[in-house]
């Protein structure tokens, strides 16, 4: 996507944002920052004020997971296989009963009867099911527990290691998870991307550094990003982690993970 623009009565989308070939990549940001909306225009759901985008042409090559998809509850698996069968080129039919029934999905009862947990791994499995070459899943993971989260990233780790062109782009509200799974992160906030970064790099080199008011004044802040002023003092994201335990060694660095990288960008200031 090149500076595509959309604007709603009161939210303005103003984004660019590229997606690698065999890479999955994370979409984080809070409710209403306009994950959905990228979502939408990258599937040519939604039409753009400006800008470009480059998507997949044939739907056959995507699989989607929206949130707020809506599935007939009166459908049963076996029912979304026949029409999966029917509306997908590349549909295969084996693949998805047989996972339907390892991840205890029953064939026969209707959706009504499903668990959230059920229904995410059915929604997931139904975006895996037809060969996708991209797979696009807004927030396939919200409300479920742990061991749910894990069958679905375990279902998305399978589907990359077949065949290395694959691609994914995911949203999340769980950002620790997206850790182990991602490549790259991508933060939005009020429809503006406002960090873009590999994860290797993040786990290598960022580090997140909790100073005092009197240490903060003097604290050379080249590689600072952003930060918060915190009751305790300051706290601020580093995208050079080595350079502060070099050169302040009584001062608090910690690793950093996800949530704090998202925390700031959205309550903190930039530098
Ligand atoms: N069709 C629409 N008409 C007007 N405003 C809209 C429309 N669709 C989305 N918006 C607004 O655009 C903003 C971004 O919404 P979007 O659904 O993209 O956010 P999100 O990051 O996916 O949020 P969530 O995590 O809650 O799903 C919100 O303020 C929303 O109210």
């Amino acid at each position: 996507m090149q500076n595509v623009k959309k604007t709603y009565k009161d939210f303005q989308l103003d984004v660019s944002l590229e997606i690698k070939s065999g890479t999955v990549v994370g979409l984080l940001g809070e409710n209403g920052s306009g994950k959905t909306t990228v979502f939408k225009a990258l599937l040519g759901l939604i039409s753009i004020d400006e800008g470009s985008i480059y998507s997949v042409e044939d739907k056959n090559d995507v699989g989607v997971v929206f949130s707020d998809s809506m599935l007939s509850q009166y459908y049963t698996v076996k029912d979304i296989s026949t029409i999966l069968k029917a509306f997908y080129k590349h549909f295969d039919e084996k693949f998805f009963l047989t996972k339907a029934v390892e991840m205890k999905l029953p064939l026969k009862k209707t959706i009504k009867k499903f668990s959230t947990g059920m229904k995410a791994k059915l929604k997931v499995l139904m975006a895996l099911s037809h060969q996708a070459k991209v797979l696009i899943l807004d927030e396939p993971t919200t409300g479920l527990d742990i061991s749910a989260r894990m069958d679905i990233y375990d279902m998305l780790r399978d589907y990359m290691e077949e065949d290395e062109s694959r691609t994914i782009l995911i949203s999340s509200h769980i950002t620790n998870d997206l850790d182990t799974l991602c490549d790259e992160i991508y933060i939005i906030n009020d429809g503006k991307i406002n960090f873009h970064e590999d994860i290797d790099r993040i786990n290598e080199t960022y580090g997140l550094i909790k100073c005092s008011e009197k240490e903060w004044q003097t604290l050379d802040k080249q590689f600072i990003s952003n930060y918060c002023k915190e009751k305790w003092g300051y706290g601020a994201i580093t995208n050079e982690k080595q350079f502060y335990l070099e050169n302040y060694p009584k001062m608090i660095i910690e690793n950093i993970n996800l949530d704090d990288i998202l925390l700031m960008n959205i309550k903190g200031e930039r530098l």
